[in-house]
């Protein structure tokens, strides 16, 4: 399988490195607007090849990318601390517009896996511009947000992460919402897990872990510029459950028809992964306040996605 990655930045080349090592693809190509840049990226993520597996990682043209079975587009500009990520709309629309024009003519029958910022509303923006239907036009979404809700409740439980279920939904941003009243911890509810291992989950250590998730990416950017490392490794695990047709479970963001009211918004929710991109919704319970909570976070992205005016590629 031949993955294609637009934008060698931070984001791109740590996804490139996390799907080398994973060892699950033939081929990786880089492409970035500074070829010098994803060239030094190719090589030095080839160098560490000998040491894992046989991937052939190299940097090319747009024209490298045919035959590429899934693009990961992670082009663009980042946030300065201080700044949200839909901050970074305009000029990512307009990077996107050059970038989509470009791989639909030579990979037209690629899922295109979009991690730029803001991801929901640039994934509602490629899927528009390109006409693919949504099963193939997937953003990272709160894949990312999910892993910090599972680290954050797997270390306040003192348990593995990959044994808790937990999903963030909506945006990945400053909207999301923590689906607490799903979350289980192997098939335990939060309370029963808690009562059973003797850590409980004070409304206090709640509240901490919720701005633990949404802030997480403003307190790194602070720290050392930018993310990259928990979505380099997001991204190739949606990689891997895409070439393996794995029929596995992500909180992904897609165009979707409706939810809790909203019709046409791009949006996370848990969803089955496999060869043909997303192949089924698997909406957990929610209550009340969750309810409510996703329905703003939908109207904030269906509103954003409907401000950024569209010409046809
Ligand atoms: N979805 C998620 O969970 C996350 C998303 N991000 C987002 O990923 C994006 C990339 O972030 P970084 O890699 O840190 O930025 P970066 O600045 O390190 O890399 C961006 C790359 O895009 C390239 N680029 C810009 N315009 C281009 C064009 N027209 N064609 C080809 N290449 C172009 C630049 O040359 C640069 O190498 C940002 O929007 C950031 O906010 C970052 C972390 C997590
Ligand atoms: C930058 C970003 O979107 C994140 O780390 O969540």
């Amino acid at each position: 399988m031949k993955l294609g990655i637009v934008g060698a930045g931070m984001v791109g080349s740590t996804a490139a490195y996390a799907v080398a090592l994973m060892g699950h693809v033939s081929e990786i190509v880089l492409v970035d607007q500074n070829a010098a840049l994803a060239r030094a990226q190719a090589d030095d993520i080839a160098h560490a090849m000998p040491f894992a597996a046989a991937t052939q990682v190299r940097s090319g043209g747009y024209a490298d990318l045919a035959g590429a079975s899934v693009i990961i587009i992670a082009a663009g500009v980042s946030q300065k601390p201080g700044e949200t990520r839909l901050d970074l709309l305009g000029r990512n629309a307009a990077v996107f517009r050059a970038v989509l024009s470009e791989t639909m003519t030579v990979a037209p029958q690629a899922i295109l896996l979009v991690a730029t910022n803001p991801v929901d509303v640039m994934t509602g923006i490629t899927a528009r511009l390109t006409g693919q239907p949504p099963a193939r036009v997937i953003g990272s979404g709160t894949t990312l947000d999910s892993a910090r809700f599972r680290d954050l409740l797997a270390r306040a439980l003192n348990v593995a992460p990959r044994s808790v279920h937990a999903y963030v939904l909506g945006e990945h941003g400053d909207s999301e919402v923590l689906a607490w009243s799903s979350a289980r911890v192997g098939a335990l509810t939060l309370d029963a897990a808690a009562a059973q291992t003797g850590r409980p989950l004070t409304l206090e250590i709640r509240e901490k872990i919720d701005t633990g998730v949404r802030r997480a990416a403003y307190a790194i950017i602070e720290g050392k510029g930018a993310t990259y490392h928990g979505i380099g490794a997001a991204l190739a695990r949606l990689v891997a459950a895409i070439n393996g047709n794995e029929r596995s479970v992500h909180s992904v963001s897609t165009m979707t028809t409706q939810i809790v009211g909203v019709h046409g918004v791009p949006l996370s929710l848990p969803r089955v992964l496999g060869r043909d991109g997303v192949e089924a919704e698997l909406v957990p319970d929610l209550d009340t306040s969750e309810q409510a909570a996703l329905a703003d976070s939908a109207r904030l992205l269906k509103q954003t996605l409907e401000s950024v005016p569209l010409q046809p590629l």
